[in-house]
């Protein structure tokens, strides 16, 4: 079985509390961006991983689509599979890849072994295995709330809407990004704001890792302000960084904006 996991976006995220748990609580709205990885599962006579695309950091075997397997095979009498991803989103880019390539994973072996596991069932598992890997198992806008994985429905149509999405080349661990976040209460309330029209967002929906990371990170404010002279209608950061999205109102891509050819760029229709 083939198939494509993507990436999310957040618009708007707010930091609002630490947990006892160690994490911190967050409210945010998740979209799904089809930059996507390319994941095939097969029933095989042995157990084997191999990877192609972008290197992913860390040992293969702590790979989140291998993770997956082996949390449900804890579970399900499943026999040997062969995995193989091909990396195309970027790691440490807020884009959620990893957690999505999980989810992918999970939702995949459901459907090949015939596991019958619900929605929310699947749901459960991926919270395992990361904050961000539930969004991807129905993959729909939601507002997150307590770690990004209770989820609220968004009725919040982006579809059609031309989105370009810089990654500038820093890999900024999620760890790290919020270490450097103090917790405090949401600005606006996000649900109200993301039902104005997208022009007032500008000043409504703004997102905490933003604000921590920009002046450790002085390119990301660079690439929100090139996004916007470019003719974007919003324009943020994603989750913790480091890739920086446009959305435009408009039904063309934007022009081509003079990047170092190291950031990589994904522009097309959501
Ligand atoms: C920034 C976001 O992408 C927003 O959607 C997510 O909150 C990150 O989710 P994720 O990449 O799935 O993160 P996880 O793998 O669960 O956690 C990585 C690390 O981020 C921190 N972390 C993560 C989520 C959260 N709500 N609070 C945290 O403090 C913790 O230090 C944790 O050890
Ligand atoms: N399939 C995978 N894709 C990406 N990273 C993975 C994967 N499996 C395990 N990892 C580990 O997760 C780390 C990246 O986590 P991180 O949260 O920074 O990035 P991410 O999963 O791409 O998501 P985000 O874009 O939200 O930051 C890598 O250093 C790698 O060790």
């Amino acid at each position: 079985m083939l198939v494509f996991p993507n990436a999310k976006l957040n618009l708007g995220l707010y930091v609002t509390g630490q947990r006892p748990d160690g994490f911190r609580n967050l409210e945010s709205a998740f979209v799904s961006l089809p930059w996507c990885d390319a994941l095939e599962v097969l029933p095989a006579a042995e157990n084997k991983l191999t990877l192609t695309g972008i290197p992913i950091p860390g040992d293969p075997a702590t790979n989140l689509c291998w993770r997956a397997y082996e949390l449900l095979r804890a579970d399900f009498a499943l026999p040997p599979v062969q995995l193989h991803l091909h990396k195309v989103v970027p790691i440490g880019a807020g884009l959620g890849g990893g957690s999505g390539d999980a989810a992918f994973a999970l939702r995949a072996l459901n459907e090949l072994f015939a596991l019958a596991l619900s929605p929310d069932a699947l749901e459960s598992y991926a919270r395992g295995l990361g904050s961000d890997c539930a969004f991807f198992i129905r993959n729909q806008p939601v507002l997150a709330y307590e770690k990004g994985d209770v989820f609220q429905p968004l009725d919040l149509n982006l579809r059609g809407m031309v989105c370009k999405v810089i990654y500038p080349g820093l890999h900024i661990s999620t760890a790290e990004a919020y270490s450097r976040v103090q917790a405090r209460p949401p600005r606006h309330d996000l649900r109200q704001s993301l039902a104005q029209p997208m022009e007032t967002w500008r000043e409504t929906v703004s997102n905490d890792f933003e604000d921590a990371l920009t002046p450790h990170y002085p390119v990301l404010g660079e690439l929100k302000q090139a996004l916007y002279a470019a003719g974007a209608t919003y324009a943020s950061l994603s989750g913790s960084g480091s890739a920086v999205y446009g959305l435009f109102a408009g039904r063309e891509l934007p022009p081509a904006l003079p990047l170092s050819a190291e950031y990589r760029v994904w522009d097309g229709v959501l």
